[in-house]
């Protein structure tokens, strides 16, 4: 028999769904309610068609940008997602070693299964890598404090806030899995809870801690500047207002996000939310942009529409069940091959030749038009 050959994040995702057990695969990959967002995320890149300029000299192309005041290899990083435990083993420890390895950033969920101190240590020890702590606002506001303290000292460059997340998205793939609850024996080093106290609600419940009467910008941002002097970035934006909200509390960028088309269904894709929230940012604001990103030219798009970089959770995921560090370090160079591929092939030697004149948009009626 030959080996199976993963080429591609698709064939990624079908290996990894393979080696899954049934719940564990529907839990990752599902979205909320109808599923609408979660599909859109990745088909609306459809509508967009890549226009290369030829005979230009990409014999070197650079593929850097510099994200939180450090160079990484490509405009890519690894989004915060909880119980990657539930992946592989170890979980948050491999992303963070293929992360290093790949020359690419990464997100700690505070559901992770590590702590910040040994997921931070660990990639460190491969290569230079930037970590950034992902935080809800919580009705233990000590509790949540302590969070930014201890990624604060192990050296991450950014509290990324989930806003969208003040109770959890109608799911219903995780009610039909009899109230879905993680499997026994992981640890929660971040939100210091114990697998048994994690066992003994659903993971709809467990979320209820989240809905805080803290969950405000006024509330919340005010006091993270006044515990921490790491960037704080809102993840979960999706509308121009909101783009605006951040700059006025003084944050220091957004996540164009639906949280994976996991918390309300029928939202935007957000590849479809980006240009105007882009627009009202006026280089005024740092925008990144996660969901649905599967291939070097979804990066390549959402850069000509104006993300300074992309994130990936599902992918991620995928990675790790297939092969723990080495999955997640296959994933990350499918996606740096592509997008290397798709600039020399546009005619893009560096970051900054990506641009709204490098695309198309799909009309069903008439010619390719021009953005
Ligand atoms: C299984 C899973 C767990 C996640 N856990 C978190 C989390 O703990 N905190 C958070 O802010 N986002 C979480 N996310 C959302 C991701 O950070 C990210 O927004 C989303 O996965 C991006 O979409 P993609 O999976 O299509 O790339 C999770 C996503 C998945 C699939
Ligand atoms: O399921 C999610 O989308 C999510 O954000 C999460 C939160 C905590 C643990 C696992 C996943």
């Amino acid at each position: 028999m030959t080996a199976e050959r993963i080429l591609s994040i698709s064939d990624l995702e079908a290996a990894a769904s393979k080696k899954l057990p049934g719940a564990t695969r529907e839990f990752f990959n599902s979205g909320a309610t109808n599923q609408v967002t979660v599909r859109e995320n990745s088909s609306a890149y459809q509508k967009y068609r890549l226009l290369p300029r030829v005979l230009k000299d990409v014999s070197q192309v650079s593929t850097k940008i510099s994200v939180f005041g450090r160079e990484i290899a490509f405009p890519l990083c690894v989004s915060p997602a909880g119980l990657q435990g539930m992946a592989h083993p170890d979980a948050e420890l491999a992303t963070s070693k293929a992360c290093a390895k790949a020359g690419v950033n990464m997100g700690v969920s505070s559901y992770a299964n590590h702590s910040v101190e040994q997921i931070t240590t660990t990639g460190k020890e491969i290569g230079p890598i930037y970590h950034v702590m992902q935080l809800y606002s919580m009705t233990d506001r000590e509790k949540e404090a302590r969070i930014v303290c201890r990624a604060e000292a192990s050296g991450c460059k950014a509290i990324f806030l989930t806003a969208d997340s003040p109770v959890m998205g109608v799911r219903y793939n995780e009610w039909r899995n009899e109230g879905f609850k993680p499997p026994a024996g992981l640890a929660y080093p971040m939100i210091e809870k114990t697998s048994e106290q994690i066992q003994s609600q659903s993971h709809d419940d467990g979320f209820s801690s989240f809905n805080s009467d803290s969950h405000s910008w006024e509330k919340e941002i005010p006091w993270l500047r006044s515990i921490t002097n790491m960037q704080i970035w809102i993840k979960g934006v999706l509308t121009p207002e909101d783009v605006e909200t951040a700059i006025e509390y003084g944050c220091d960028g957004v996540v164009i996000s639906n949280h994976g088309g996991r918390q309300l269904d029928e939202t935007p894709a957000t590849i479809d939310a980006l240009p105007a929230c882009a627009k009202a940012a006026r280089g005024r604001i740092s925008i990144h942009i996660d969901g649905g990103i599967r291939s070097g030219s979804d990066i390549f798009k959402a850069l000509a529409l104006g993300a300074e970089c992309c994130w990936v959770g599902r992918p991620m995921l995928w990675g790790l069940a297939y092969n723990g560090q080495e999955g997640v370090e296959l994933m990350l160079d499918i996606l740096y091959r592509e997008f290397q591929r798709c600039m020399q092939l546009t005619g893009c030697k560096s970051i900054s030749e990506i641009s709204p004149s490098s695309l198309g948009i799909v009309r069903s009626d008439g010619p390719l038009a021009r953005l």
